[in-house]
C-alpha cells in the first residue's frame, strides 16, 4: 500500500510572494490565477512530495489556500492496492475534464457560449450535411421526451415540411435552453461537438488544461501507465480539447476517449463497462479521476479505485464522501 511522504506544504502556502497576474493567460480567472500561482511555488521551493512508501501517512489538508476554502479533512493517501508487472500502480487512469484536467471556467466561459452564439449559424450553414442531419434527428427524439417529461423550456420542432428556417428557429430555442441548463445529453454532447470542431480548426479556442495534467500524462506515458478520458462531452470534443492545448497536442498520452454513449456518468454501469472495455483483469486496476461526487461513488461501487479533484472553482465537496482527494496529479502516487 502506497501513501504520500507528509510534506511541509502549509509553510510553503503562507510564505509570502510576489503576485503578479500571468500575462500569456488571459483565460484564467482569479481562482485559476491563484492556482498557478500555487503551482508555481510548489515549483519554485522544490516541493519533493516524496519517494513512494510502504508506511503509512497522512497529509493534513490545509482548511484555507490562498484564500479558496477546501474540506478539512485529513487525507489518509489510501492504497492502491493494484498489480501488474510495473509494481503496484494501476494500469489505466480514466480522467473526467471539467473540474479535472481543465478548469469548470473554461467550459462555462469559453466552450459553453461558443456553442451558444454560433449554433444559429452552424445550424444554417451545415443544414444539409450528414453530421447535421443526425444531430438534428437526435434532437428531435429528446425533444420529444421533453415534452412528454414536462422539460422546463422544451419547445415542439415542427416537421421539415415548415421549411428549414423554422425548424432551425425551434431547435435553437432547444438548444439555448439545453445548454443553460448544463444538460449532459447525447443529442446536445454532440452537436456542441460539431460547433465546436469550427471554433477549434479556426484557432478561436483553445483547451485548456492544467499544467500538472500534463507532467501527470509524461510520467504516465513513461511508466506505461495507460490514460483515457471519459466526459459528458462528445468524443470529438474531447479530441478537440486535447488535440489544440495551451500544451500543443496533447492526444498522443491519450489512449481512448469515452462519453455519454457508455451511460451516464453517475451510473454504476458506465465503469462496469469501461472497465470491461479497458481488458483490466479487475475493475480496481482502473483509477478514475473526477471533481463529481456522485460519478466518485458510482465509479467505486463498480469497483475502480477512485480520487476526486479538488480544483479551483469546483463545487464545495459534501461532508465524509469517503474518496481520497487532491489538489494536484502532483499528489497522485505514481
Ligand atoms: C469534452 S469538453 C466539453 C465538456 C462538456 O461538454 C461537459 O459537459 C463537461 O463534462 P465532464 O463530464 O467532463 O465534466
Amino acid at each position: 500500500m502506497f501513501v504520500l511522504s507528509p510534506t511541509p506544504i502549509r509553510s510553503i502556502l503562507f510564505s509570502p510572494f510576489s503576485h503578479k497576474s500571468p500575462k500569456c493567460a488571459p483565460l484564467f480567472t482569479k481562482a485559476e490565477y491563484h492556482h498557478y500561482i500555487f503551482d508555481a511555488t510548489i515549483k519554485h521551493t522544490h516541493l519533493n512530495l516524496g519517494p513512494l512508501t510502504r508506511s503509512y501517512g497522512s497529509i493534513q489538508k490545509s482548511k484555507r489556500i490562498l484564500g479558496l476554502r477546501t474540506t478539512n479533512t485529513t487525507l489518509k493517501a489510501r492504497a492502491l492496492t493494484i498489480k501488474n508487472e510495473a509494481g503496484n500502480t494501476p494500469r489505466c487512469v480514466v480522467l473526467d475534464i471539467e473540474g479535472t484536467t481543465t478548469p469548470i471556467s473554461f467550459v462555462t466561459d469559453v466552450l459553453f457560449p461558443y456553442a451558444r452564439d454560433n449554433v444559429r449559424m452552424h445550424l444554417e450553414g451545415t443544414y444539409d450535411m450528414t453530421d447535421t442531419k443526425d444531430d438534428i434527428n437526435l434532437l428531435r427524439s429528446q425533444i420529444e421526451d421533453d415534452l412528454q417529461n414536462g422539460v422546463v423550456g422544451a419547445v415542439p420542432v415542427p416537421s421539415d415540411d415548415a421549411g428549414k428556417e423554422e425548424v432551425i428557429a425551434a431547435l435553437v430555442t432547444n438548444v439555448e435552453e439545453m445548454i443553460k441548463a448544463d444538460r449532459k445529453i447525447t443529442s446536445l454532447k454532440q452537436l456542441q461537438g460539431h460547433i465546436w470542431r469550427t471554433g477549434f480548426e479556426k484557432n478561436v479556442i483553445k483547451g485548456v488544461v492544467y499544467d500538472d495534467v500534463v507532467q501527470a500524462f509524461e510520467r504516465w506515458h513513461a511508466s506505461g501507465v495507460k490514460v483515457y478520458i471519459y466526459s459528458s462531452g462528445s468524443r470529438l470534443a474531447q479530441r478537440l480539447i486535447f488535440g489544440y492545448t495551451n500544451y500543443g497536442d496533447l492526444r498522443k498520452y491519450l489512449c481512448g476517449f469515452f462519453d455519454t454513449k457508455v451511460g451516464n456518468k453517475r451510473e454504476t454501469k458506465s465503469y462496469v463497462e469501461i472497465s470491461e472495455s479497458l481488458g483490466v483483469d479487475k475493475p480496481s486496476e482502473v483509477l478514475f479521476v473526477t471533481d463529481v461526487v456522485q460519478e466518485a461513488v458510482a465509479a467505486k461501487a463498480a469497483g475502480l479505485e477512485v480520487i476526486i479533484s479538488v480544483r479551483p472553482g469546483n463545487a464545495p465537496l459534501p461532508e465524509n464522501h469517503g474518496c481520497d482527494t487532491v489538489e494536484t496529479f502532483t499528489e497522485i502516487p505514481f
